[in-house]
């Protein structure tokens, strides 16, 4: 059974998918310390969270069964990303589910603040009816900035265009073509900021966009130009704006993120009046809620049964046109690593893949996670597929990846070659259609079995009689074969035989094997 702690109060309705799981077991925690989860997550399999609860290396570290962190949401600056990749623990977020309940407060923060709404309403609702103090602005015939063109700031520049504004737009990623797409003309920065009646800022805050509208930029800026800020607290330097309002640069202003969350009551935003704020309401509506939650719920199932998964934070992401393609060599890949990495000793410099046949043509990178995986998981413990990269770096071995010309043979091959001090090991297997997962070759000797299960690899020289004798010693110990490939390149030359036995040979059945003397070396596997 599965435990998952869902804690920021995500939306029941969106994780119903993990009530209903019959391996899954869920409680709903909320305001924990960072004391109080360390010491209850060694308990759970899977941490959902928002973006109040800081997943820090140390209670990551606490997570002894941690598998999966899903934030219900796109920000995952609440969440430390190496501290996951290093410990194995994947990331998701929930990237699309609220884009449009952002977009939409934004809109509603922009027309809050070109008529200053929040204002209004506090004074009529205290008696007040002051119609002289909030004279507005129009949208229409104003210029935007949007600095982010992504999800959010692409969907805010649609609606634009339907108020009549004229939309900038700065993304490094967004293209001449895609902008035109929005009709949004693309500037710089300072461009933007120079020209623009309002700006919006829609990026992550990284280093480059900390503080990316500061004192310089409010310094080009149009007298009265109104800013708001719907992403994260600390793109727009906060002491910055307020001085930038008190000179009358800027005319109002709108904040839903805050640099410290939540505010301290002496920040000088809750006083100002030309300052509207939220408490980071941009993802809270029905409809966004239940979009992120569904989405990660599926996600955190997909990985805590370990079936494939789509996006991962901390790990680069995979187009569906090229997971359907080698999605199907996932087993095959592991299963090699795991193979091979069992048969060699001492510590491996260098994991040679090399992809022939089918799998020439596509980016074959998450295969190679899955086979370093494999390689690893023998030495290693807790190795998957999001460290197993990461902790191949770490232990200095040298990954190469190749390509080789299309297969004479097979329709795809994977060979694997694992180096160390004492030398180097190769195998190869392939999908074979019908047939499932085969190895096909070990070192230089054909050979064509499943990988799985309980395997004996014998190298031994080719005499007659010696099948035999294997054969007799391990039925008289009661170990019995199930299949058996001898491969040998001449006759009379050294030999390798796999046998597949029912059940794991037992170590003085190895030893016994060890004083034939017709056999070089016995190596007992389980896959
Ligand atoms: N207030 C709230 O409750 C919510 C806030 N957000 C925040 O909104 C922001 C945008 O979210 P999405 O549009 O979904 O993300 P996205 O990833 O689709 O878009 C972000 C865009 O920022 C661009 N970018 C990165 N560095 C940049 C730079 N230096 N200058 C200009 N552009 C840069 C990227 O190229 C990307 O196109 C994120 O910070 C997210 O955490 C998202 C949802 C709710
Ligand atoms: O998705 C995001 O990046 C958000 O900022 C939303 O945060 P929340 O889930 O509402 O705490």
């Amino acid at each position: 059974m599965y435990k998952v702690l869902v804690m920021d109060g995500i939306s029941d309705m969106g994780i119903q998918l993990l009530y209903d799981a019959p391996d899954v077991e869920v409680e709903k925690k909320n305001g924990l310390t960072e004391d109080e989860l360390v010491a209850i997550i060694p308990q759970y399999d899977a941490l959902l969270v928002r973006s109040a609860t800081k997943v820090t290396d140390r209670i990551m570290g606490a997570g002894d069964k941690l598998k999966v962190v899903g934030r219900a949401g796109v920000g995952v600056d609440n969440i430390d990303l190496e501290a996951a990749t290093k410990r194995g623990i994947v990331v998701i977020n929930a990237p699309d589910g609220n884009t449009i309940a952002t977009c939409e407060l934004t809109f509603a923060m922009m027309m809050s603040v070109a008529r200053m709404i929040p204002q209004a309403y506090k004074k009529t609702v205290g008696g007040e009816w002051d119609r002289k103090t909030f004279v507005g602005v129009e949208l229409r015939n104003k210029v935007l900035g949007v600095l982010g063109m992504g999800r959010i700031g692409s969907e805010v520049a649609r609606r634009a265009k339907a108020f009549g504004m004229t939309v900038l737009g700065y993304d490094p990623f967004l293209t001449e073509e895609r902008a035109e797409k929005l009709g949004v003309k693309l500037g710089t920065v300072n461009e933007i900021c120079a020209q623009a009646d309002f700006i919006t800022v829609h990026t992550p805050l990284t280093s480059e966009t900390r503080h990316m509208i500061s004192r310089p930029q409010f310094e080009l800026m149009k007298k009265g130009a109104r800013i708001i800020n719907c992403a994260r607290g600390g793109i727009i330097d906060e002491m910055a704006l307020v001085e930038a309002i008190d000179t009358g640069i800027v005319a109002g202003a709108a904040f839903d993120v805050f640099e410290q969350e939540p505010p301290t009551a002496d920040h000088p935003f809750l006083n100002n009046p030309r300052i509207i704020v939220t408490p980071h309401l941009g993802a809270s509506t029905v409809e966004a809620q239940e979009n992120v939650a569904i989405d990660v719920s599926e996600e955190v199932l997909h990985i805590l049964r370990d079936e494939p998964f789509k996006n991962a934070v901390n790990m680069p992401p995979v187009p569906a046109n090229v997971l359907n393609k080698i999605q199907p060599y996932f087993g095959l890949g592991v299963k090699l690593g795991e193979f091979l990495g069992q048969t060699v000793e001492g510590a491996i410099s260098e994991i040679t893949v090399s992809f022939s046949g089918d799998l020439i043509d596509t980016d074959t990178s998450p295969l190679t996670r899955h086979i370093v995986k494999g390689v690893l998981s023998h030495q290693l413990e807790g190795v998957n597929i999001v460290n197993a990269m990461h902790l191949a770096k770490t232990r200095g071995v040298n990954i190469v990846v190749q390509t080789s010309a299309a297969s004479q043979t097979f329709t795809n091959l994977i060979t694997l070659t694992l180096k160390t001090k004492s030398g180097q090991r190769t195998a190869a297997g392939t999908l074979l259609a019908g047939y499932g997962e085969r190895i096909v070759q070990i070192d230089q000797f054909p050979v064509d079995f499943a990988p799985a299960g309980h395997l004996l690899l014998i190298s031994h020289n080719d005499k007659p009689g010696i099948i035999g004798k294997v054969g007799t010693l391990l039925g008289s110990n009661d170990v019995n074969i199930a299949t058996m490939q001898v491969g040998r390149k001449t006759f009379g030359g050294s030999a390798i035989m796999v046998l597949t036995t029912d059940k794991e040979t037992p170590k003085d059945v190895i030893k016994q094997l060890e004083q034939l003397p017709e056999l070089i070396a016995v190596a007992e596997l389980t896959l």
